[in-house]
């Protein structure tokens, strides 16, 4: 009897032992995982809305660079339940996209766009279907004469019918014609004589930035990046924001300054921060075909017209706060055109 006593006493402290064996063992594994396993900080989410009520809904873009500034360029943030990994800065985003194109180089899918598109298309597609879709896309365009004389031609026809649109207001006569373009029609091929328009295009790009969080990225495999871990599959936001306005990029991030994309004789300068189009395996198909309607559209009609706000309403008062949709644009207001010619 006393032996079984013993026994059972014995098998007692054992089991007690073995239990405090494991947690301890639990418990340092766990804590070591945590360590090598550091994911990107953020703000304390709650439960179900996450870190929402830290956004401000009418420019998340901005909320999101604020908070870059306090978790550094790699941290998270949850938009309801859903964690998101985003990277700011021009260097953090090239990183990603660029040197890591292949781990950052997955769409998150949209349960109800891939149930439209049936994960076909470009943008909300992944895999073989994605990679040779952009391929089509991107030799369509080019068949099609992307930065060749038969879209040109479409482009300028395009935006004659713009400017007869604004004939139809009868608007004034004001200025001279820009002395950079005179009279002629303007072509492609004169771009790089004028370094001045084309500092100014590239300047409104930076500054109006225009999709601000790019489109949604997701990890295609686990990856540590700078000295974070990112789950594979977890949503990435490029932003694109940070890297338009990013102070250690830009002279002056937040104004209008066309000098951002001129050298001291006034010869047009590329900046590797200028990246509206995005960078890497995902970036903008359609960058060349954009850049050339941007350029047409915007030279034709500033060597025709004059733009003004309308009688009454200073510059200062012109409201240019932009509205977020897809993409940030430009609320309506109105503006005089006045006819140079
Ligand atoms: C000023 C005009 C434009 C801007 C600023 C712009 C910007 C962008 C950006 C930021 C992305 C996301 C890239 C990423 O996921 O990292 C994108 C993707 C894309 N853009 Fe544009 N875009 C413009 C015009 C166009 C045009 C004219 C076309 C079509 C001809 C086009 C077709 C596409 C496609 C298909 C994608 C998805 C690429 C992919 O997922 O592989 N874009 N664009």
């Amino acid at each position: 009897m006393e032996l079984l006593e013993v026994l059972h006493s014995l098998t007692s402290v054992t089991l007690l032992g073995a239990v405090i064996f494991l947690l301890v063992l639990f418990f340092f594994s766990r804590s070591r995982n945590v360590e090598q396993r550091k994911e990107p900080p953020g703000p304390r989410p709650l439960p179900l809305i996450g870190n929402l009520l830290h956004l401000d809904p009418m420019n998340p873009h901005i909320t999101l660079w604020e908070l870059s500034k306090k978790f550094g360029n790699v941290f998270t943030v949850y938009l309801g339940p859903k964690k998101v990994v985003v990277l700011a800065g021009y260097k953090t985003v090239k990183q990603a996209l660029v040197n890591n194109a292949d781990e950052f180089g997955d769409r998150e899918l949209i349960p109800i766009l891939t149930e439209i598109s049936q994960e076909h298309g470009i943008i909300f597609a992944n895999g073989e279907s994605w990679k040779e879709m952009r391929r089509f896309a991107l030799t369509t365009l080019k068949d099609f004469g992307m930065g060749k004389k038969i879209s040109e031609e479409k482009i300028i026809d395009e935006c004659q019918n713009l400017m007869e649109v604004f004939e139809q207001y009868k608007v004034q006569l004001q200025e001279e014609l820009s002395s950079v373009i005179g009279n002629r029609q303007v072509r492609v091929e004169d771009r790089k004589n004028l370094p001045y328009t084309d500092a100014v295009i590239h300047e409104i790009q930076r500054l109006a930035n225009i999709v601000p969080m790019s489109l949604p990225h997701t990890t295609s495999q686990d990856i540590t990046f700078q000295g974070y871990f990112i789950k594979k599959g977890t949503v990435v936001y490029p932003l694109l924001t940070s890297v338009l306005w990013d102070e250690t990029e830009w002279e002056t991030p937040l104004s209008f300054n066309p000098s951002h994309f001129l050298d001291k004789d006034g010869k047009f300068v590329k900046r590797d921060a200028f990246m509206p189009f995005s960078a890497g395996r995902r970036a903008c198909v359609g960058e060349s075909l954009a850049r050339m309607e941007l350029f047409l559209f915007f030279s034709i009609l500033l060597q025709h017209y004059r733009f003004t706000p309308p009688p009454g309403v200073t510059e200062d008062e012109l409201d240019l706060t932009p509205t977020l949709g897809f993409t940030l644009n430009p609320s309506p207001h109105q503006l005089c055109a006045h006819s140079r010619v």
